[in-house]
């Protein structure tokens, strides 16, 4: 083991890691090594779903610094602020993120309409970006294989606004039956060795020597190829991982061009920063390699990550996106009701009932029978006792201007928090005493959750388990 300081911090760094790690950096070892005693970034990127980067700039209340290789990207000083404890966290307005771990979901071109699989998703870092460049339409199937870790994903995703999803919980091989040939876009954020990650998490090198690159490597290679499967002709796959081995890198990427060699790698938008891939560490030293890309955190400011962009086959028009049966539904009179306040058009056939909860499907599913799954579609609310709940996950989903009845809060407004804790408010003086029924709650007309008001005063229906506490 080498001690190196890390901010103050002595880093044991595995003897075995070093050794790859200066066959791969040959002269630049010393400086990688350097690295180690610069404090680490904080970022944090801008929900475009719901906030243009330009209208957050004009709120942001704190200074941010562009991550340059990251449109919606930037950094912020978390030694001394904390953005997870801002209104605008809870609007949804933006997700914490290590800068280089930005750089998957931003380099994989998904377009309104996709349909969209990310198989290792949680807690949803890259899921919530995928999401928003969907814009609302396409779906996004986000799994992963732990239900624990899926559940934080589904929050994020709830908090981003994003309703055309499936959050799944399975074996990537078992989706394959399901979803053979059926995706535009595929993310793989691998389960990896996280060597990229040592000088931000010293937990990770504890991590790295119970389970090393050739451990990962095995589960790699099962999810690329079973991945690989529910692409459909001409779409595209995105592979990364936060770790520097070849084993799970580039060698990985090898073994799917051996498996499935319809596949090409693609050349994605480039920065200074990033390094090419490198065909030297693998068997047969396919030149196409160098099209991958490789981030060291001596290079750019960020952490070390690999990412690899493919194309299966050539380019090839989308298939036609999902289409709606047209089958007319009879809805309950009380949802009915409740979405007349609601200025978006929803298409009955695509209503389902589920018990008392009622969800708005992604168009044109197949059927997910027989798959662990945490959500399907948006969940609009509950049926009871002749009345309808909204849920939080629809307030998210909503802009302000999309619902009639709103309480729009300066951020400033003591109102805010106390909302966000759980509190019954007082606000006389924004509505007349005639006034009553589901009330959005906005700060600076952004959705924070629903109300109920009566007499003047709202009861508050913001979901208890996700207060505001502190
Ligand atoms: C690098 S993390 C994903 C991080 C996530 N993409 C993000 O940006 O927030 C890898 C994830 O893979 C999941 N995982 C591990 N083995 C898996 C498998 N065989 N199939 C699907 N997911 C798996 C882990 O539970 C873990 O959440």
């Amino acid at each position: 083991m080498e001690n190196l300081l890390c901010k103050g911090v002595t880093m044991n760094l595995p003897k075995e890691f070093e050794e790859k790690m200066k066959t791969l950096l040959g002269s630049e070892y010393e400086e990688y090594t350097a690295c180690y005693d610069e404090p680490r970034h904080y970022g944090l990127r801008v929900n475009t779903a719901k906030i243009s980067v330009e209208d957050f700039l004009k709120i942001a209340p704190w200074p941010l610094e562009p991550v340059p290789w990251i449109e919606n990207g930037f950094y912020y000083d978390g030694d001394h602020i904390q953005p997870s404890k801002h209104p605008y966290y809870f609007a949804g307005l933006y997700y914490l993120q290590e800068p280089s771990a930005m750089t998957p979901a931003s380099r994989l071109p998904v377009e309104p309409g996709d349909r969209v699989l990310d198989v290792c998703a949680a807690p949803g870092g890259k899921a919530t970006e995928l999401g928003a460049k969907l814009q609302g339409t396409g779906v996004l199937a986000a799994n992963d294989l732990s239900s624990s870790r899926a559940k934080g994903l589904l929050k994020n995703l709830e908090l981003f606004g994003i309703g055309n999803v499936l959050v799944l919980s399975e074996e990537p091989g078992k989706l394959v039956s399901y979803f053979e040939g059926y995706f535009d876009k595929i993310l793989i954020d691998a389960p990896c060795s996280g060597e990229g990650m040592f000088r931000k998490d010293k937990k990770m090198v504890k991590a790295w020597e119970e389970h090393g690159p050739s451990f990962f490597s095995k589960i790699q290679k099962s999810i690329i190829t079973q991945a690989a499967q529910m692409l459909r002709p001409g779409g595209m796959l995105l592979y990364s991982t936060c770790t520097f081995s070849p084993e799970e890198n580039e060698q990985t990427i090898e073994y799917l061009l051996q498996e499935y060699p319809e596949f090409q790698i693609c050349e994605m938008e480039g920065y200074e920063g990033f390094v090419n891939g490198m065909p030297q560490v693998t068997e047969n030293r396919n030149d196409e390699l160098k099209k991958t890309v490789r981030i060291f955190p001596h290079r750019m400011k960020g952490e070390g990550h690999f990412l690899a962009l493919l194309q299966k086959g050539e380019a090839h028009p989308a298939l036609p996106s999902g289409i709606d049966t047209g089958k007319q539904k009879r809805l309950p009179e009380e949802l009915t009701s409740f979405l007349s306040h609601v200025h978006r058009e929803f298409l009955p056939s695509r209503m389902e009932l589920r018990g008392d909860k009622v969800y708005y499907m992604p168009a044109g599913l197949p059927s997910i029978r027989g798959i662990r799954f945490l959500r399907t579609g948006l969940l609009l609310g509950e049926l009871k006792k002749n009345r309808f709940e909204p849920s939080q996950a629809f307030a998210m989903n909503l802009k302000m201007e999309e619902y009639d009845q709103i309480l729009n809060l300066p951020v400033g407004d003591e109102r805010v928090i106390k909302y966000l804790k759980g509190d019954t408010l007082d606000v006389e003086d924004l509505v007349s005493p005639k006034e009553k029924g589901w009330y959005l709650v906005c700060v600076d007309g952004y959705p924070l959750g629903f109300g109920k008001l009566v007499d003047q005063m709202l009861k508050n229906k913001y979901l208890p388990g996700w207060r505001w506490n502190g």
